[in-house]
């Protein structure tokens, strides 16, 4: 089980830190410890700011661990505090998304037809003049001079063939600017023998490792399996960076190590800089494996199943994925009276077996009865085309489709649960005063929605700091709203509830302050932050 191995198997030379009591500075005995990774000793303050600037580079809570099953993955070497930053990392390599409209290749955010320039070396689209210089553009830029013509882009609403080639051309181009960045890149694991001859596989031949040869007219610079490796490694390694509308793909080296888990114990964010932050919502005890979620974890098990095995190509064996009932929530799993209506048991369809999640039978865990897993999936697919066709933003559609659903799903079912995300954020939503219309029943509505949501994710996803931290803020507002309402009444439940609305405020504001500036995420932060302020003085704190 993933989070569980406290002993790991071989621990890698790579990126530790020397672990003796003799000061690096003066090789004399060292009694005080390096407080950011619990693994350097120096004989002085003094001399261990001399040394940051060797050290700062290795100065991790974490060492880099591996065996034959995870690869390499990463262990905590101290014991972690509730949020603090574990790594921040710029990226080995940066680019474009493989399936994308054309997109500046200097900032690589995306470009409206007839707004861009064009570089003045290659003819690649970037946004302003500066960013044909960004280092980043100059691979694809050096190898389309060399070719002889330049591009010319025609059509900005579909996705363009050659910026597939893009960040794959970034990568192998690594060898010659920066090896040291080349060695850490292929390091990395590809699963070339498990993608090979799949369909991904075949088209990324025929789209990329055929292209780029023929394309840029560099036909025995590298070998197909060469590019279809770094393809691999881009496939298995590659990260989303949300700072762009549409998002690029980054990949990062200690970054990569990180282990998978449905139930991870980092959250994942950015600075506007790009870097990569992974921080811990939660402390991680020395030992602790460092984990994050590579699909996501409001998805049911069935699903991030087989996005794994497709995309990541391995089968997940974490705490989540081999417990059915997901710790008791049954976050997955079908109520047995939806489907055997006469017995009415109040029992839960869960799948037999691991292979019972797309093939076989369902059993309930309370009278034992079974429904095949087709008849299953069947309503599953039901619950996602209307999820998807539903009107985000209306109240009784979101309402209707609990009802509906509800006789056959359980409470806390994926699907329910996406849709009261949807309510806690539509109920007094919209505009700042919309909640002070909304009747009293609307409101305390909202606070059980917010709260059960919360309940849920603790159990299910504690890291999931994103989700958590938004949920806090509506509960937040609503607690505060209801405390307004009732400040004339005395009723001592006002100011439980104003110092409740305090506090998830101050968790919305803990969950959130990672965030960088371009995302939503980041406004709300600051929202609470103010929040805070009318709170304490309002409570006398
Ligand atoms: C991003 S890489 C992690 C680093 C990789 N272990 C290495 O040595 O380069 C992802 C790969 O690590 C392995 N891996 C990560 N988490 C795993 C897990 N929970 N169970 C099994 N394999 C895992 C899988 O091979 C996966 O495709």
């Amino acid at each position: 089980m993933v989070q569980d191995g406290k002993e790991p198997a071989t621990t890698v030379a790579v990126a530790t830190v020397p672990t003796g009591r003799i000061c690096p500075v003066c090789n004399e005995p060292a009694t005080k410890r390096c407080s950011g990774c619990s693994a350097m000793y120096y004989c002085s303050v003094d001399h261990q700011k001399q040394d940051w600037k060797n050290h700062k580079n290795v100065c991790h809570p974490f060492k880099i661990c591996s065996d034959e099953r995870f690869g390499r993955y990463l262990v905590a070497t101290k014991d972690i505090k509730a949020g603090e930053v574990v790594l921040k990392e710029s990226p080995l390599v940066q680019g474009p998304a493989q399936i994308t409209a054309p997109v500046c290749v200097g900032c690589l955010q995306g470009l409206v037809e007839k707004k861009f320039l064009e570089c003045e070396r290659c003819g690649w689209p970037v946004c302003r003049r500066e960013c044909q210089d960004r280092p980043g553009h100059q691979a694809e830029c050096k190898f389309t001079i060399a070719r002889g013509s330049k591009m010319s882009m025609q059509h900005f609403y579909v996705p363009h063939p050659v910026y597939q080639c893009l960040i794959p051309l970034r990568c192998l181009l690594l060898a010659e600017r920066n090896p040291a960045k080349w060695q850490a890149l292929i390091k990395l694991e590809s699963h070339e023998e498990q993608r090979r001859g799949t369909e991904q596989w075949r088209n990324d031949r025929e789209g990329v490792a055929k292209l780029i040869p023929r394309f840029f007219k560099c036909e025995n610079k590298w070998t197909e399996d060469e590019i279809l490796r770094i393809i691999g490694i881009l496939q298995v390694n590659g990260h989303e960076v949300p700072l762009t509308e549409p998002p690029s793909v980054a990949v990062y080296n200690n970054a990569s190590m990180i282990e998978h888990s449905c139930r991870p114990n980092l959250s994942k964010s950015f600075t506007d800089k790009g870097e990569i932050v992974f921080w811990a919502p939660n402390p991680i005890a020395s030992g602790e494996r460092l984990s994050i979620c590579y699909s996501d974890v409001l998805w049911n098990t069935g699903s991030r199943l087989e996005h794994l095995k497709q995309t990541k190509l391995f089968q997940c064996t974490c705490v989540r994925c081999t417990d059915p009932s997901e710790f008791g929530t049954y976050f997955s799993a079908m109520k047995c009276s939806g489907f055997n209506k006469e017995l009415n048991c109040g029992g839960m369809l869960m799948p037999e077996n691991e292979k019972s999640w797309s093939e076989g039978k369902w059993v309930c865990n309370k009278c034992q009865g079974s429904v095949e897993t087709p008849k299953i999936l069947n309503i599953v697919n039901r619950c996602k085309m209307d999820f998807e066709a539903m009107e985000k933003t209306n109240e009784q559609h979101c309402n209707k489709y609990i009802q509906h659903y509800s006789r056959w799903l359980s409470p806390n079912h994926h699907y329910i649960v996406d849709v009261k995300i949807l309510l806690s954020q539509i109920i007094g939503g919209g505009s700042p005063d919309a909640i002070k219309r909304i009747p009293e029943e609307s409101l305390m509505n909202k606070i059980k929605i917010c709260q059960e949501l919360i309940a849920l994710f603790q159990k299910v996803c504690p890291a999931e700091a994103r989700v958590i931290g938004t949920t806090r803020f509506e509960l937040h507002a609503a607690l505060a709203e209801f405390g307004r309402r009732g400040v004339e009444t005395k009723n001592p439940a006002v100011r439980s509830a104003l110092e409740d609305s305090w506090f998830n405020a101050s968790e919305c504001v803990r969950m959130l302050s990672h965030e960088p500036s371009e995302l939503p995420e980041s406004k709300i932060c600051k929202q609470a932050e103010m929040n805070i302020a009318s709170l304490k003085v309002l409570l006398g704190m």
